[in-house]
């Protein structure tokens, strides 16, 4: 049988309890075997002056699902040089799994409004099935670009966590305990990030 493979790709600055909880409801409706979360190396829709260093974001990524065996991270869009296109992740997935696993890219319902933008929007979902979170603030609706047969839109209970909200309460010394994994907390402690 097909091995059903999730992909939780984000910019994961830092990561957060939401982007796991989408995960985790994700394999659970879709029975997936697997999620891989993939932080983007240069996320070039954000401003890359203002987003912490990929290994930092790498390693906190690694630091939170660490605790669930049906995750783990993929280092793809790190090592990969240039603008990091969610393209060339799919391609290269495929490539590294053949025809044997059935792609299922998670993102949140903010991402329905704008995936036109992304580079060559027209062939993602001939790579992937789409999962669609609810997100506060965002329609959960359709994606005329990608196709219903090739999305699935999923109602998650939604919190209005973000991490703008992170780095925001880290600089205004509020706690972010039970906002994000422990492991992440601490680090972003010892590291002294989003201080200012
Ligand atoms: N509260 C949330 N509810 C649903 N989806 C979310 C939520 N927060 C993030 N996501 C989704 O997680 C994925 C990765 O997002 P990202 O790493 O940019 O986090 P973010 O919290 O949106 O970050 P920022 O506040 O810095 O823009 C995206 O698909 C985004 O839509
Ligand atoms: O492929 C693109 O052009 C593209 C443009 C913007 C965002 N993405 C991907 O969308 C996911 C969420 O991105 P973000 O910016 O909300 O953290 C992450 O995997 C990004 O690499 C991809």
């Amino acid at each position: 049988m097909a091995v059903r493979l999730g992909i939780m790709g984000g910019t994961f600055d830092p990561i957060h309890n939401v982007h796991l909880l989408k995960a985790s409801e994700a394999a659970y409706r879709l029975g997936l075997d697997e999620v891989l979360f993939v932080p983007a190396g240069r996320p070039w829709q954000k401003d890359l002056l203002r987003v912490s260093g990929a290994e930092e974001r790498y390693v906190m990524t690694r630091l939170a699902v660490a605790a669930d065996p049906r995750f783990s991270v993929s280092r793809m869009e790190v090592d990969r040089a240039g603008p990091t296109y969610a393209v060339d992740t799919l391609r290269e997935l495929r490539r590294l799994h053949g025809p044997c696993v059935q792609l299922f890219f998670i993102a949140g319902a903010d991402v329905l409004a704008s995936i036109a933008t992304w580079r060559e929007a027209r062939s993602l979902g001939e790579l992937a099935h789409f999962v669609f979170c609810s997100r506060p603030g965002y329609e959960l609706g359709g994606s005329s670009l990608l196709g219903r047969e090739r999305v699935t839109l999923l109602h998650v209970p939604v919190w209005e966590i973000s991490s703008t909200v992170i780095r925001q309460r880290v600089s205004r010394v509020q706690s972010i305990r039970y906002l994000v994994p422990d492991p992440v907390v601490d680090y972003i402690t010892e590291r002294g990030l989003y201080r200012e």
